[in-house]
């Protein structure tokens, strides 16, 4: 595997072969730090392309559900293994496509790796449980079986980690996968591919299809032999592809959009805070589902709280997530870009008070750079309070008892993650009860999500299913009971 910034063309992989789309034509991958720069080419394919990689994959699906969970897992060591050794090429080139700083994307990239391992050996857990028939002459027990080919729609923002956590707990429980990345981070995707490739998993096992969403993805949500589809993205296209696949009777799991609360009750460690607000709101530009958006803070703390955290903004260095000295890179794309310094608009346009930043950072290469935006007197009616806005911006908001700020919390159509800073056990309990978010964390940032524990939201951020852990089988397989008499 080798990282070049020359242009290179990336190809599909289909039926364990790399192969040109039918339309021979391409979509570009360029750097959000420097947009001049080429990462590569990608197939556009096109639905004929997806229909060879539906009918690989259910050929491959045949003989790999026949393997034992320990067989499979040994190939998914393997492919832990390549991806670890091709750690630094992979987090650089994840660097160059969506301008993550390179920390997070080695830290990502390390992540991949464990998820890999942690499902590999998955293999060797039990896929069932013996359950007492009421004839005492046979035997009755539970059996999980995979679903057949899934479906793997991801974003940009995890270009690493969100394909492997849906993949390998796929693979593992014996589907075949057929992988539709985001296209600003299809290069990336590309090189976890290779890894699965040099690792020798059967023909047809994993298939990449590259192309526009609203065909090859599109293409996925329609396919009657796709049994299942797991999405990661917007609300506007996850529900679109919920209904799609639904339409059809398949099956389906959506992740979200995220609001994220910050709780600092007047009781907390205001630093610990404060560093838990840049840290799970600004980190990778604030383009995580689970990234702090809101801050909820009671009154009587209120301006000590923002004083210590426009010392802290005002710290950040904003560049290129090569350099050592960045500790925010630029938006991912230009789209993402323009809507941040939409949302900055429409921000002060409803009367909340901008006292930090939000301007463009302007450089010679015409990187999407832009300072971390801090608004002041936001109330929960304002459009900075409700839509996700999936950058680096925090909204202020004053409470006077954790009773209000709960309720604040939940006034959005959102629920994914939620964080309380609180050495109040009542405050706590009163909080873990009431908030409305798929994780709930206590003292520390609403951002990071272990792969060992189930991860999933509420309300309009989730299908309600949950992805990693052993929450994943319960989407990645289905279930047979057995009775059996001499
Ligand atoms: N919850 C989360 O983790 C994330 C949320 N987001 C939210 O999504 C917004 C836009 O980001 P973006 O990556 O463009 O998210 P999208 O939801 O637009 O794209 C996510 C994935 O869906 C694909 N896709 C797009 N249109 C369709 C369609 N009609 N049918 C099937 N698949 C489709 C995309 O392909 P392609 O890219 O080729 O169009 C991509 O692979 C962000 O501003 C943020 O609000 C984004 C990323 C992660
Ligand atoms: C799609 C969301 C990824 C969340 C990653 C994190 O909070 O660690």
């Amino acid at each position: 595997m080798s990282v070049t910034t020359e242009t290179q063309n990336y190809l599909n992989y289909i039926n364990g072969k790399w192969s040109e789309s039918e339309s021979s034509e391409q979509l570009k991958s360029t750097s959000p730090a420097n947009p001049s720069e080429l990462l590569g080419h990608v197939q556009a394919s096109t639905k004929q392309d997806l229909e060879k990689a539906v009918e690989a994959a259910k050929a491959g699906q045949k003989k790999w559900k026949k393997q034992s969970g320990a067989e499979r897992g040994n190939l998914l060591f393997k492919v832990a293994d390549i991806l670890e050794k091709n750690l630094d090429e992979v987090a650089e080139t994840m660097t160059r496509e969506m301008g993550k700083t390179l920390p997070e994307a080695k830290g990502e990239t390390a992540r991949g790796v464990a998820i890999l391992r942690y499902y590999a050996g998955e293999g060797m857990r039990k896929d069932g449980d013996v359950i007492p028939s009421t004839d005492r002459s046979a035997l009755m027990f539970s059996k999980r079986v995979p679903l057949g080919v899934v479906g793997v729609i991801t974003p940009w923002n995890f270009p690493v980690a969100i394909p492997l956590w849906k993949m390998a707990p796929a693979l593992i429980y014996g589907n075949a996968v057929i992988l539709k990345p985001a296209t600003e981070a299809a290069v990336t995707a590309a090189k976890v591919i290779e890894c699965f490739d040099q690792a020798g998993l059967p023909e047809g096992v994993i298939n990449f299809v590259t192309g526009k969403g609203s065909v090859i993805g599109q293409g996925l949500a329609e396919h009657k032999d796709v049994t299942a589809v797991t999405f990661t993205g917007s609300n506007a296209t996850g529900n679109h592809i919920g209904q799609t696949v639904a339409a059809r009777g398949g099956k389906y799991q959506l992740e979200m959009g995220g609001k994220n609360p910050l709780i600092v009750a007047d009781d907390c460690d205001l630093d610990l805070a404060v560093d838990a607000a840049i840290s799970g709101g600004l980190k990778s530009t604030g383009q995580k589902c689970t990234c702090s958006s809101r801050v909820i803070v009671q009154e009587g703390v209120y301006d000590q709280f923002k004083q210590k955290l426009l010392e802290k903004v005002s710290e950040i260095n904003v560049g290129d997530g090569l350099e050592e000295q960045t500790w925010m890179g630029p938006c991912a794309t230009k789209e993402q870009y323009e809507t941040v310094q939409k949302y900055i608009e429409i921000g002060q346009k409803e009367g909340a008070e901008l006292v930090y930043g939000g301007r463009l950072v302007q450089s010679d290469s015409k990187g999407y750079y832009i300072e971390p935006a801090v608004f002041d007197q936001v109330t929960s009616s304002m459009t900075i309070a409700q839509e996700e806005i999936f950058g680096p911006v925090l909204a202020l908001m004053k409470v006077e008892t954790i009773e209000e700020a709960i309720e604040l919390a939940n006034d959005v159509d959102f629920g994914l993650s939620a964080s309380i800073f609180s050495k109040n056990i009542n405050h706590i309990l009163s909080f873990i009860d009431d908030i409305e978010a798929g994780l709930v964390r206590i003292n520390s940032e609403t951002a990071g999500v272990e792969l060992q524990a189930p991860f999933g939201g509420m309300k309009a951020s989730s299908s309600y299913s949950r992805e990693q852990g052993e929450a994943a089988k319960e989407f990645f397989t289905t279930m047979k009971t057995v009775f059996l008499k001499g």
